[in-house]
């Protein structure tokens, strides 16, 4: 039996609009992210547990696990004996944590490690984005790459083996808060503009590399204060009730940056100390998120997906 455990994402991390994305993990330790468990059967077969296992399609051949695995068989590994699939869903659906993406690595890296078929890391990830790509109503690596490798990544068909890994300030904490509703990707992906100004353009193209070389140089107070997001943010906070609240009360409290997690509606803030991550969840805990909403307070994960158990 193999179990691979994939963690939560934040696409576009505010600067890099479908080319950068960060991989979460919780300080208390708790795994949030989908786990999948690949064992020998008799025949395939499929299952869907875990909280959010309800919120998905009871037919499993809607259910992007499952999809994966049929690909996967007809198109990797023909040879591989029959298995059984287990997928934990523990992400909510339409979250902005990327949680069909979580779905998609956890289930291809399992599938890679059961079959024995090692596939390269671009393999992998282009197989992973293009299965992505099905659901989320464009084709982008933000939440994939992050997931699967960990950390921070700048991602795309133009990079070297489609990621660059980048570093961030080892103090810096990131809270994350899922308000409880759910918003579909392709829906905030279809309320954006179809063109950019030149204007609009170049500044984007001077924000993501000034930020990416920042940081690189070890400069991350000044790539700090040039994190905005100017492409998606805008036209999407009107979809997300209380970020317009959020984002205008968390600074007072020692958020240095509050944006969107991927498409939303989950929010993200960087802070630089635990005590102002710590009050920033606080005030999110009783002003964003309702009974089906959580906060956590993160670091970035570094191991991205990894096995649990081997047996
Ligand atoms: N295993 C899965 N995990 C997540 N979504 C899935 C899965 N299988 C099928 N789906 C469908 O894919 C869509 C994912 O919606 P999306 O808004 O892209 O989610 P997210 O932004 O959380 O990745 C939903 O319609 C959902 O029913
Ligand atoms: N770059 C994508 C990221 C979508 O992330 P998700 O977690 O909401 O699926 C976008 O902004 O559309």
């Amino acid at each position: 039996m193999i179990e691979v455990y994939a963690p939560a994402s934040i696409g576009n991390f505010a600067v890099g609009f479908d080319a950068l994305g960060a991989a979460l993990a919780p300080i208390d330790g708790s795994l949030l992210g989908d786990v999948a468990v690949v064992s020998a059967a008799s025949s395939d077969e499929f299952i869907c547990s875990g909280e959010y296992a309800h919120k998905l399609p009871s037919d499993a051949s809607e259910n992007l696990a499952y999809q994966c695995l049929v690909h996967f068989r007809a198109h990797v590994a023909p040879n591989m004996p029959s298995v059984k699939l287990e997928l934990k869903k523990n992400l909510p659906i339409g979250s902005g944590l990327g949680s069909s993406a979580c779905s998609v690595v956890a289930t291809f890296a399992a599938l890679d490690k059961f079959a024995g078929t090692k596939l390269s890391q671009v393999e992998l990830i282009e197989l992973m984005a293009d299965f992505e790509a099905v659901v989320s109503g464009g084709r982008h690596y933000d939440n994939i790459t992050p997931c699967y490798l960990g950390g921070l990544q700048l991602t795309g068909d133009l990079i070297p083996n489609k990621s660059i890994a980048l570093p961030v300030d080892e103090n810096w904490y990131y809270v994350a808060a899922f308000p409880g509703f759910s918003l579909n990707t392709a829906k905030a992906r279809s309320v954006l503009p179809k063109e950019l100004s030149m204007h609009a353009g170049v500044e984007f193209a001077q924000r993501l590399s000034a930020f990416s070389s920042l940081l690189l140089m070890h400069r991350f107070d000044d790539a700090l204060s040039i994190m905005q997001d100017h492409i998606a943010e805008p036209y999407r906070a009107p979809l997300i009730t209380g970020f317009s609240e959020a984002k205008a009360s968390l600074p007072a409290l020692g958020a240095e940056i509050v944006s969107i997690s991927g498409a939303g509606p989950t929010l993200f803030t960087v802070c630089k100390t635990l005590k102002a991550a710590q009050q920033c969840a606080q005030w999110l805990e009783s002003n964003y998120i309702n009974e089906q909403g959580f906060c956590h307070i993160c670091k970035l994960d570094n191991d991205g997906t990894r096995q649990l158990t081997v047996l």
